[in-house]
């Protein structure tokens, strides 16, 4: 189980350079100024849970991960992982804690896979045997065996994300915290490291906290979603309720067959005729509209844009989620307490 209770982050920047100004100038500008990276922040997820925590970049995403996994001291409020306070009682909470970060290994580069768990074994003091029975599950939960005695530096992306998984599983943890898992791998890896996250999370019931910037992540793993931005914990809820939050509008691209009747269709589009849709774009005869199909059909709106002249194509598209995700954001509801 993850609490984060009222989470806030604070860090002290340094103004610019020191300038050569008058002495009375520099007394008046501030030094340094506070930026607040993360703003009381809770939320509780509780045992074998798979959460998605996204938002834009700068949001205070890494801030918090860093801070729930004890890296990272809040400036107030507190982090439990399984009742244990990380930044009290750190080697504690680093039992029950996997942490893996897509951009960075804990494997050593030079030593071949099953070396490297060696190593990590000795740093969580498990015993030889205890180390060898939870390489072998690992082995046939994320098939290691091909490559366990290649050195790291000789894996692939995707082979090696599967040696760092399994590395942050090592110690047998509850909790496994992910940042960016996913990150550039090809389309064929992705789809593997989230079925094998998928089971670790079945299989074996660990807790995932998954941050990402990519949604099909989030779409194809996470029951639940936290959106923060920010600083600000913004939605915490269910991921159908994210959508139906959002309205998930809909794109339509429909091309006119003159340059005029698209101008005069954008015209209407920017005045008062076009209630539960708004032309998100003009190019050239080509109009991208967005709408709520919960408010108007698809039929319905190509009635209407045909008013101004015969349409040569007309297609929907759905909108990025993350771009729909993205517009969540200025009007967000609050996160639940
Ligand atoms: N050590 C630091 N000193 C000063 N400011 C920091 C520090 N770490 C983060 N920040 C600032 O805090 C804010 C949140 O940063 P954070 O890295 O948590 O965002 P993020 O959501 O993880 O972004 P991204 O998706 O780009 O990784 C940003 O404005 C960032 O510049």
């Amino acid at each position: 189980m993850i609490e984060a209770s009222h989470l806030s982050k604070s860090f002290r920047l340094r103004a610019g350079k020191k300038d050569s100004g008058s002495a009375i100038r520099n007394l008046l500008r501030p030094r340094s100024m506070i930026k607040e990276a993360v703003r009381d922040v809770s939320f509780t997820i509780g045992q074998g849970e798979f959460t998605g925590f996204i938002g834009p970049n700068g949001a205070g995403k890494s801030t918090t991960i860093k801070m729930l996994s004890g890296i990272l001291h809040p400036t107030s409020g507190e982090v439990r992982l399984s009742g244990i306070n990380p930044h009290r009682r750190r080697r504690e909470a680093a039992r029950s804690l996997g942490v893996l970060f897509g951009q960075r290994t804990q494997l050593w580069w030079d030593l071949p896979l099953k070396d490297s768990f060696e190593v990590l074994g000795a740093m969580y003091s498990m015993e030889e045997t205890r180390r060898i029975r939870r390489v072998q599950e690992l082995d046939d939960l994320l098939r290691l065996g091909e490559f366990m005695d290649t050195p790291v530096r000789k894996l692939s992306l995707g082979q090696r994300m599967r040696g760092d998984l399994a590395a942050a599983l090592l110690h047998e943890p509850s909790i496994l915290i992910l940042d960016e898992p996913t990150i550039g791998l090809d389309a064929s890896a992705k789809r593997d490291i989230r079925s094998l996250l998928r089971s670790v999370n079945e299989e074996l019931g660990t807790t995932i906290l998954l941050t990402t910037h990519d949604m099909d992540d989030i779409e194809q793993l996470c029951s639940r979603v936290l959106v923060i931005t920010e600083g600000t914990l913004h939605y915490d809820g269910s991921l159908d309720g994210l959508r139906s939050r959002i309205g998930m509008p809909a794109q339509i691209e429909a091309t006119f067959r003159t340059l005029e009747q698209a101008n005069a269709a954008w015209a209407h589009l920017q005045g008062a005729g076009a209630d539960s849709f708004g032309g998100k774009q003009l190019q050239e005869r080509t109009i991208i509209v967005e709408c709520s199909l919960e408010q108007r059909s698809f039929m319905n709106i190509l009635r209407e844009l045909e008013t101004f002249g015969e349409l040569e194509d007309a297609r929907m598209r759905e909108a990025a989620f993350e771009e729909a995700v993205h517009r969540l954001y200025p009007d967000a509801r609050p996160a639940k307490a």
